[in-house]
């Protein structure tokens, strides 16, 4: 069953137009990466999802439910974080999360364990008597994380929860992600720029272009869109320029994209290209295929629509 759907959403404000007909379509259990430049309209469409903005057309639907007709307690089921949490400054780390816990009606004993539990794993529990106010913005996104998560939501809307967090904090938010959405079941739509963090986890997804879904996608749909290429690691920039000279006299098409690294786009016959070099002693310290990046997946696709706008 799909956890999310819209259908024809679309937000107009005036003349401008900033969701056009957008049919998202999110299964139980995804990770749904959704992407897009600034103002492509992701967060309006979150807002739409969550009843906060009145579409001008279109419906946004959650576990089945048109989210404009759903009674209070069906937003039980939904957490969000949208832009940086709110937070009483002066308060400490588990004041706050106890308070939001006690928002939402959460027994004193259950909402403790949580606490401590989401702390342990977002490893914010050395800041739990610390006041807000002398935190970090990468802390504070855990906050609003676990503000999102205290009452066990099965579907999650996550606004570039990512901003501020250092590479630590990526991994600690990626692990629980993926616990939730695998272990858990939950739903996880979350809009970052960080692509490479999202392309380490996502299972489907969305990208939006000036309020229109370009494309909607499976993790192995992608992967079979995607570009294939062989990128080959050198010791030096030496041996890097010799071996594209060599790659590019026998017209091997050949990239350079860093001072010690070559990017085959013909993945065929890549023992043969490897004995080529290896005749003429430029011995290649890791060779392997890969994907292109989603970064670059993405600024295809956007360029494509530029190019050849429908
Ligand atoms: N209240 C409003 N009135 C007019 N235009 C608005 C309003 N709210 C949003 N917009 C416009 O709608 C567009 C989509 O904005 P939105 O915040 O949804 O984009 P976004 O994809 O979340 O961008 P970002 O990645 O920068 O957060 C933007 O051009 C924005 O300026």
């Amino acid at each position: 069953m799909a956890a999310i759907t819209t259908t024809n959403l679309t937000k107009r404000y005036s003349k401008f137009i900033a969701v056009n007909q957008v049919n998202l379509n999110v299964e139980t259990g995804a990770i749904y990466g959704f992407i897009g430049l600034n103002g492509a309209g992701k967060t309006t469409t979150m807002r739409l999802l969550l009843n906060m903005l009145k579409p001008t057309d279109g419906k946004a639907i959650l576990f089945g439910q048109d989210v404009r007709r759903a009674p209070a307690a069906f937003w039980n089921q939904v957490g969000y974080l949208i832009e940086t949490p709110h937070a009483y400054p002066h308060l400490t780390v588990a004041e706050n999360l106890d308070l939001y816990g006690q928002l939402r009606l959460i027994p004193k004993t259950i909402r403790q364990h949580r606490i401590t539990d989401l702390m342990d794993r977002l490893e914010l529990t050395p800041y739990r008597n610390v006041p807000v106010t002398n935190l970090s913005l990468g802390n504070n996104q855990k906050i609003g994380l676990i503000k999102a998560l205290i009452h066990r939501p099965r579907v999650l809307l996550l606004d570039e929860p990512t901003n501020g967090l250092d590479p630590q904090g990526l991994a600690v938010v990626r692990q629980l992600l993926t616990h939730l959405a695998q272990d858990e079941g939950v739903t996880v739509l979350i809009s970052s720029h960080i692509l490479g963090e999202m392309e380490k986890m996502f299972t489907a997804i969305g990208i939006l272009d000036h309020g229109t879904l370009l494309r909607q996608q499976t993790r192995a749909d992608y992967l079979t869109a995607a570009t294939q290429h062989v990128a080959l690691t050198f010791a030096d920039a030496t041996t890097t320029a010799q071996a594209r000279q060599l790659l590019t006299t026998k017209q091997i098409a050949v990239t350079t994209t860093a001072t010690t690294q070559l990017q085959l786009s013909d993945t065929r016959d890549t023992a043969a290209k490897l004995q080529l070099l290896l005749s003429h002693h430029l011995l290649p310290l890791d060779w392997h295929q890969e994907v292109e990046s989603m970064a670059q997946y993405f600024l295809n696709i956007i360029h494509q629509e530029v190019a050849n706008p429908c």
